[in-house]
């Protein structure tokens, strides 16, 4: 298979959709009619021919990644003449807000279970080790909501670190219907065969800590990066198409961050979202995960109605 071009800049081989698509007659194991319906029920915007022509070959990819680190560990467990302990593969998924990367991220579970060399895959997404809102609001963040102050960049190190040590770890669990941290609750992270990771700050570097000059990142202890990428204007029309299907949906619950808004008519509650998108996660996406970008081993670049247009896998 011959690819458009080689990004020399960043060692990206890119495929266009159809030289993508191609390889899915490579994948040995077709989706199922069962497996199409569950697909169907993560999200129903999802088209089943965008899963099958790009979905499905990048889950071979990484199955074929995947299974070339377990041999690894059979080479060591040669030379050791123990079992070493590997901890999962981990995945992580970066992008903007509204790109899709829960989608996706989910979209992958689904797709990875499938292979019998790793039927555990859990998925996590950082969302939850942001601070708790009383947090957010006692340090002046709340307008700063997924920069990267806003997270608790210690508690994610320790869960990530402790997964890849192979121990079993708890991670908190975030409502967008509270719009905080949920009480009490987490998920429990029990040796999977894979993990993904999800979030906006997953190829982060971030901001320097002064009393933690050699602090490890997240990507030191991720085996494979993707990030989601999309044109500013796409992003920003997604995001408030969201807020508007929220308005008509779990903003009516009482329980709702944004209940307030649900009385809002369309346009004004577009306006809201727009406001939002510009003074919030507009900037967060320039200044914080665009930057990123270049840091992953895969760029999925996406066009109108989620369509992956391009894909750039480093090497
Ligand atoms: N592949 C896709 N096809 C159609 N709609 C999608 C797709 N991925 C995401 N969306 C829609 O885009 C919006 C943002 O997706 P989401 O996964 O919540 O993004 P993120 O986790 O990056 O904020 C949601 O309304 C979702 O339904
Ligand atoms: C929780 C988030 C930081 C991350 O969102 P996600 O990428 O999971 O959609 C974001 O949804 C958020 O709350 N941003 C602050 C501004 C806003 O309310 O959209």
């Amino acid at each position: 298979m011959s690819c458009t071009s080689a990004d020399k800049d960043h060692a990206y081989q890119s495929f266009s959709r159809p030289q993508w698509a191609a390889l899915r007659d490579a994948v040995p194991l077709p989706l199922s009619e069962a497996e199409l319906e569950r697909l169907r029920g993560i999200n129903d915007d999802i088209s089943l021919e965008e899963v099958e022509a790009i979905y499905l070959p990048l889950s071979r990819l990484l199955n074929l990644y995947v299974h070339s680190k377990q041999r690894r560990g059979d080479v060591l467990e040669q030379f050791l003449g123990r079992k070493p302990s590997l901890g999962p593969y981990i995945i992580s998924v970066a992008g903007s807000v509204a790109v899709g990367k829960s989608t996706t991220a989910r979209i992958l579970q689904a797709l990875l279970q499938r292979w019998p060399e790793h039927p555990q895959v859990e998925l996590v997404t950082t969302d939850g080790f942001l601070f708790p809102l009383e947090e957010l609001k006692k340090r002046d963040l709340m307008s700063r909501k997924g920069f990267p102050e806003s997270y608790d960049i210690r508690m994610l190190l320790d869960f990530v670190r402790s997964v890849k040590s192979g121990e079993v770890a708890e991670a908190p669990i975030y409502s967008h219907l509270t719009y905080d941290r949920i009480d009490n609750a987490s998920q429990s992270i029990n040796r999977p065969d894979i993990l993904i990771l999800e979030g906006l700050n997953v190829l982060q570097t971030g901001i320097d800590y002064p009393h933690w000059p050699q602090r490890p990142f997240v990507s030191d202890f991720v085996d494979f990066s993707i990030y989601v990428d999309a044109d500013e204007s796409l992003l920003k029309q997604w995001y408030v198409e969201r807020f508007l299907s929220f308005r008509d949906g779990s903003f009516r619950d009482p329980n709702s961050y944004f209940h307030h808004y649900a009385k809002l008519s369309q346009s004004e509650a577009a306006k809201t979202a727009s406001k939002i998108w510009e003074q919030i996660n507009g900037p967060n996406l320039r200044e914080n995960v665009a930057p990123t970008r270049e840091r992953a081993d895969l760029i999925l670049t996406k066009s109108v109605q989620h369509q992956i247009s391009q894909i750039r896998l480093r090497g």
